[in-house]
C-alpha cells in the first residue's frame, strides 16, 4: 500500500516515523506550497497540490490527513474525487454541513471512503451498535490541563496561567464545540457522529489545573442500556493539545486495512 501524508507537526511526524518503523514508509508529502521549497529533511518526497500526488501504477492508494481542519478543507474532496481513499484525524471540520456534503460527493464520485480515526477517544463502536437501537443522551465532557487549552478559545475565556481549580470554558452542542475549538474538539465530532449527531450531543470542556493527562469521558443511554467511557491519554510530547492515542489511531487504522480479518 502507498501512503501519502498531510501534516509534520505530532501527529504526522508519529504517524511517518512508524510507518518507517514497519517498513513502508510514506511515498509523499502533501504540503502547503510555501513549504515546498524546504529541504525534505525526512527524505520524503513534498508535493503541494492534489493532481501533483503520483498517479498510475505506482500512485498513492492512501492518504492519511494528520494536519487539521485546513488541510482536510484544501485537499479532502479532491483527493477523494481522484479515487485515493483518505483517514483524517480532523473530524470536527465535519461540522460544517456544506463541508460534509462536497465530501460526500467527492466520495461517490472518486469511489473512495473517507475514513474518520477514532482519534484520542474510544467506544465510538459501542455507540455507532447504540444508535442503531435508539440512543437518547449522549454527553461528552473534555478535560486538559491549562497547556493543552493553548491556543483555543479557553484562553479568551479563561486565565489560563491563574487557574486554581477546574474551570468549564465551553457547554453546548457538539457542531458548536467542534467548530469554535478546530484543534481541541475533534472527539467531540467524533462521539457525534457515532451517536446521536451534531446537534443532539451535549458538550463541555474544562481546564484543570490539577490534571496531567487529557481526560475525555462519554456517557450514553437508550434502548441498548447506558455506557460511561473514560480515557487518561497522555500527550504528544510535541504538543500537549494532542493525545498520543490520536496519533497511534491512525496507525491502528492504516493497519486494519492491510489485515485480512479486523474488528
Ligand atoms: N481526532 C482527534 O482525536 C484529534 C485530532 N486532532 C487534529 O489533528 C490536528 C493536528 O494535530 P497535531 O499534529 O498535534 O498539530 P501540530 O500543530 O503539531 O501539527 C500540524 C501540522 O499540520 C500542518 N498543516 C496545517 N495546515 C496545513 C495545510 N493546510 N496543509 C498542509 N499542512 C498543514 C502544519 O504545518 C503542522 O506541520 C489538530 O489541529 C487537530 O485538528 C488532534 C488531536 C486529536
Ligand atoms: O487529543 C486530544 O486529547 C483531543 C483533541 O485535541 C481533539 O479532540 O481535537
Amino acid at each position: 500500500m502507498k501512503i501519502g501524508i498531510i501534516g509534520g507537526g505530532a501527529i504526522g511526524c508519529f504517524v511517518a516515523q512508524r510507518l518507517e518503523a514497519s517498513g513502508g514508509g510514506a511515498q509523499v508529502r502533501l504540503v502547503r506550497p510555501e513549504r515546498l521549497a524546504e529541504a525534505a529533511g525526512d527524505g520524503v518526497p513534498r508535493v503541494a497540490r492534489v493532481a501533483d500526488l503520483p498517479d498510475g501504477p505506482d500512485g498513492i492508494d492512501l492518504m492519511v490527513d494528520c494536519a487539521g481542519h485546513a488541510a482536510l478543507i484544501d485537499y479532502g474532496a479532491q483527493i477523494l474525487e481522484r479515487g485515493i481513499d483518505l483517514i483524517t484525524v480532523s473530524v470536527g471540520a465535519l461540522a460544517d454541513r456544506d463541508l460534509e456534503a462536497d465530501l460526500a460527493a467527492a466520495a461517490r464520485r472518486g469511489g473512495t471512503q473517507l475514513h474518520l480515526a477514532s482519534g484520542a477517544i474510544g467506544a465510538l463502536d459501542c455507540l455507532a451498535a447504540a444508535k442503531v437501537g435508539g440512543l437518547s443522551k449522549v454527553v461528552y465532557t473534555g478535560r486538559k490541563p491549562p497547556a493543552g487549552w493553548r491556543g483555543s478559545l479557553a484562553e479568551e475565556r479563561l486565565d489560563l496561567a491563574r487557574l486554581v481549580q477546574a474551570e468549564r470554558h465551553f457547554e453546548g452542542t457538539a457542531r458548536q464545540a467542534a467548530a469554535l475549538y478546530p484543534k481541541n474538539a475533534n472527539v467531540a465530532a467524533a462521539v457525534a457522529i457515532a451517536g446521536v449527531g451534531f446537534d443532539e450531543t451535549r458538550v463541555e470542556l474544562l481546564a484543570d489545573p490539577g490534571i496531567s493527562a487529557n481526560i475525555h469521558e462519554v456517557t450514553a443511554s437508550g434502548v441498548f442500556g447506558a455506557f460511561t467511557f473514560r480515557i487518561e491519554g497522555k500527550a504528544l510530547p510535541d504538543n500537549p493539545r494532542s493525545s498520543a492515542l490520536a496519533a497511534m489511531s491512525v496507525i491502528s487504522a492504516i493497519e486494519r486495512r492491510r489485515t485480512a480479518i479486523t474488528t
